[in-house]
């Protein structure tokens, strides 16, 4: 199978730099943007380069870079793959019901995630030793246990947050493009301790994740291995 086209957005250039240490085989088949920090910025890049290549459209979009973990689902070194990607605090704060929180699609503005590809999600999962789990995309970092337990609470099976997955979905799906979400956890979803942040294995592990992940997505969909 030809090489898809794909495009990976992250949010700061040492994200960009770890994703392209991978290239490889994937050479100038794969476009790495930094794009900024957060939702805004990321659906912005990622429709600007979507539109500017109409001519030669991507295949695939990936949102990628570190993010913070839920325990007990995913620590610092780990890899999350999203089988969802969750606009966590996009909505309205309803006190007295709904948990105190109506997101985005139950006020019928869109919707409150995207779900990217089951069978290419859990390809990518098997082949990178990743967790598959919800990703939850906030505005805001976690810096409380409070707030982490609130997550917690809304999102059970969520294993990672981070600030950019629902933004490039959310151009991805108006652009009829696949997407994809993958975090490296550098630190715990819970209070801020920005010095306990292990960035360097969070990077240095998505270098490996998209090394790994070249085989998938030059398999034809039947001949991609599910197994862990
Ligand atoms: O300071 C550095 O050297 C450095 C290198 C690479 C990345 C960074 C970042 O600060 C990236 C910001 C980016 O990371 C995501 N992130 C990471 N942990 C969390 C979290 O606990 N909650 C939410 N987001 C997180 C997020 O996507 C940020 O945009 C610094």
């Amino acid at each position: 199978m030809p090489h898809p086209r794909v495009l990976v957005v992250t949010a700061v250039a040492a994200e960009r730099d770890a994703v392209v240490r991978a290239a490889g085989a994937a050479g100038d088949h794969r476009t790495v943007l930094a794009a900024g920090a957060g939702p805004a910025a990321a659906a912005a890049a990622t429709a600007f380069a979507l539109a500017d290549a109409a001519h030669r459209p991507y295949d695939l979009v990936i949102s990628a870079g570190i993010g913070g973990g839920f325990a007990p689902h995913a620590g610092p070194g780990d890899t999350v793959v999203a089988s969802r990607i969750v606009a966590a605090d996009l909505g309205a704060q309803t006190p007295g019901e709904a948990d105190g929180f109506t997101d985005l699609g139950a006020l019928g503005f869109g919707v409150a995630a995207h779900t990217p590809d089951e069978a290419l999600s859990t390809a990518v999962a098997a082949a990178l030793g990743a967790v598959r789990a919800p990703v939850l995309t906030v505005s805001t970092a976690t810096g409380t246990a409070g707030r982490a337990a609130e997550l917690t609470r809304r999102h059970p099976g969520a294993a990672a947050e981070a600030m950019e997955g629902f933004g490039v979905a959310e151009a991805a799906a108006r652009a009829g493009v696949p997407v994809l979400e993958i975090r490296t956890v550098s630190n715990a979803v819970g209070p801020r301790d920005r010095a306990a942040w292990r960035i360097g294995e969070a990077l240095a592990a998505l270098t490996e994740a998209f090394a790994r992940m070249e085989p998938v997505l030059t398999a034809r969909p039947g001949e991609r291995s599910t197994a862990p």
